[in-house]
């Protein structure tokens, strides 16, 4: 089983609220991509940029500038990337980092690009440094030395490249080498979605899907998505199943709240490992401070599951902090269980006080 959600595009969640894709979300996303700049929701910051650096690059007829996108999983990089390539009616080559392993394998990419293309460059921090070393002189110079041969003999043979735009896109650009991230001439950091975004992304899809939906029913469905564009687009299917099986097909509030208690997605968008990490942290452990390993055995989850899996979103959401002592919940998450705190423990900073030590 493999839950990771932050990098790992290989292997299918099997959690409603993962924000990487599955198999089915890939099926649907197509469909449901916006096409330009208009249609795109939100992201108002980098929407404004975007425009402004490709109508300058259409204007004087030239290729676009290398664009870095970062951002967590399902934000919309991909998306944004199929735009780019439909703003400068360019055609757009797909690929990811951990394909490239040699640099040949990007050398051959390269050399078959055309003049103008868009090379969308997922998980551009996991490429094989060798590919990465090409890729520097590709994007300054728009050209390549292939290797030719091997040991003292082997030649460099220079390959001059047709003007590209590479669009990179990582979900950490902390990750990226200097280097690299200072080849791109516009790098844009992805947010997460406010709720009201996310209802417009909902209502666009419904309607692309050909399902009904009230404002009540988007709003519920936005406000349990986690800031992300394709948990919401996810959330929206599961609904529109429960609603054709048990009512009239229409979403409206009630209907959605109940179809994310059957699949158990609660009102902030926890699904049951966080809500079982959550729970033991203050039903077995008065709120912490409990050690990382502790709290996975009481869940009975692996370390890096509790770790890398739920935390991030715990702590994100301000229900978690991680502190030297442990993990230790905050004042919200007790609010959020529907459970009072022990009386000596103050903003959840815990068991110490707890015991008097
Ligand atoms: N701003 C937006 N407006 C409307 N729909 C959006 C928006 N951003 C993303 N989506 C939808 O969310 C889904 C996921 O988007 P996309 O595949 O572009 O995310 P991503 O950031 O590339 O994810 P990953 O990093 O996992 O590849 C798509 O189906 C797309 O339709």
């Amino acid at each position: 089983m493999n839950w990771d959600d932050t990098t790992d595009e290989s292997t299918a969640p099997e959690r409603l609220v993962a924000a990487s894709a599955d198999g089915e979300d890939q099926a649907v996303e197509a469909a449901l991509r916006p096409k330009d700049l208009g249609e795109f929701i939100g992201q108002e910051k980098v929407r404004e940029q975007l425009d402004l650096v490709l109508r300058a690059a259409r204007a004087r007829g030239a290729t676009a500038d290398h664009v870095l996108l970062s951002g967590a999983p399902g934000l919309g990089k991909t998306t944004l990337s199929m735009i780019i390539a439909a703003e400068m009616e360019a055609p757009i080559r797909i690929t990811s980092g951990p394909a490239i392993q040699h640099a040949g394998d990007l050398a051959a990419i390269l050399s078959s690009l055309q003049e103008g293309e868009v090379l969308f460059l997922d998980e551009i921090h996991r490429m094989s440094r060798p590919a990465e070393e090409m890729l520097y002189m590709a994007m300054e110079d728009f050209r390549v030395d292939v290797i030719v041969g091997k040991g003292p003999g082997a030649t460099a043979i220079p390959l001059e490249l047709p003007p590209f735009t590479l669009v990179g896109a990582t979900t950490r650009a902390g990750l990226l080498p200097p280097p690299l991230r200072d080849r791109f001439g516009f790098t844009a950091h992805m947010e997460f979605y406010e709720p009201a975004e996310l209802q417009r992304v909902i209502h666009r899809s419904a309607n692309l899907l050909d399902v009904e939906i009230g404002a009540e029913g988007a709003a519920e469905i936005a406000g349990r998505s986690r800031g992300t564009p394709r948990i919401a687009n996810r959330l929206l299917r599961r609904v529109r199943d429960y609603a054709q099986v048990k009512a009239d097909g229409i979403i409206t509030r009630d209907i959605a709240q109940a179809a994310l208690k059957v699949y158990e997605v609660d009102a902030r968008g926890l699904d049951r490992l966080d809500r079982g990490v959550l729970e033991a942290l203050l039903k077995l452990f008065g709120g912490g401070p409990v050690g990382l390993s502790t709290l996975a055995v009481a869940v009975g989850e692996e370390r890096e599951t509790v770790e890398e899996v739920a935390e991030p979103f715990l702590v994100r959401e301000g229900l978690l902090a991680r502190t030297p002592r442990g993990r230790v919940a905050t004042p919200a998450a007790w609010a959020h269980l529907g459970l009072t705190p022990p009386r000596s423990t103050t903003g959840g900073s815990g068991q110490q006080d707890l015991f008097g030590a």
